[in-house]
């Protein structure tokens, strides 16, 4: 794996979330967003609109690449699978933060320059939500138990809410990379996210990087919104 960088510029903090239906439309917006973005995350829908390859293009054209694929599955698929995504040449790669995934996840990257996030509870959960699902813990406490898992199976980071960060931090000491969603400007739509942040106060917080989409993605001017947050996590 690559090591986690001293020191990070601004703008290298901001990861422009593709969730967009097809190819085209996430080229329209990487070229409307020019080099106010750096990196971005390609996800679930994109992947199954012909991203894989995109992704590698993005690469080739010298961005950073987050592929959010978070990997659950058992041992021996998760690793392999791991395998595959490692010559891509992408930053990060999700798994779920269960020990046993991360194990795998962790064996499938070696020898490779990626970096794995577990998801340790998704930000559009709250404890009401984790009740439901049968967890007999809230939020603060699971995240915590998977983060230290994570740490424990040879993970590199966290993807958890800003609301987590301060208190994960001291937790898993300054090794791991923090990266949270669930961010919104000032006065933003949270829509369907429940554990939300603005980018300066997550940056204050001790969050490394921050994964924006509707906000950038859907905004009237992407690139206007884009620098408006890389000039928040400046003054943060
Ligand atoms: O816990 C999680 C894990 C992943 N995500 C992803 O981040 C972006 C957030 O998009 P917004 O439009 O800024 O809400 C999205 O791609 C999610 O799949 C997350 O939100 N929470």
């Amino acid at each position: 794996m690559s090591a986690k960088p001293a020191s990070l510029a601004p703008r290298d903090r901001l990861i422009v979330a593709l969730d967009l239906p097809s190819v085209s439309a996430a080229e329209s917006l990487v070229a409307k967003l020019g080099d106010s973005v750096s990196f971005y995350k390609v996800g679930l829908e994109l992947v199954y609109a012909g991203g894989l390859p995109f992704a590698r293009d993005l690469i080739a054209a010298g961005k950073q690449v987050f592929l959010d694929l978070k990997f659950h599955d058992i041992p021996n698929t998760v690793q392999r699978a791991t395998e595959q995504v490692a010559d891509l040449g992408a930053t990060y790669l999700t798994v779920h933060a269960f020990p046993q995934t991360m194990r795998a996840a962790a064996q499938g990257r070696a020898g490779s320059g990626l970096r794995l996030l577990a998801v340790t509870v998704m930000t559009s959960y709250d404890d009401a939500d984790l009740a439901a699902a049968g967890y007999a813990m809230g939020v603060k406490e699971l995240v915590r138990r998977r983060s230290l898992q994570a740490r424990e199976a040879g993970i590199d980071g966290l993807i958890l809410s800003a609301e987590e960060v301060a208190a994960m931090r001291e937790a898993v000491g300054p090794g791991m990379d923090l990266v949270t969603p669930g961010i919104r400007p000032a006065g933003g739509e949270a829509g369907d996210q429940k554990r939300v942040m603005t980018p300066a106060r997550a940056i204050a917080v001790g969050a490394d990087r921050l994964v924006v989409g509707r906000p950038v993605s859907q905004a009237a001017d992407p690139r206007a919104a884009a620098e408006a947050i890389v000039v928040e996590i400046a003054s943060a």
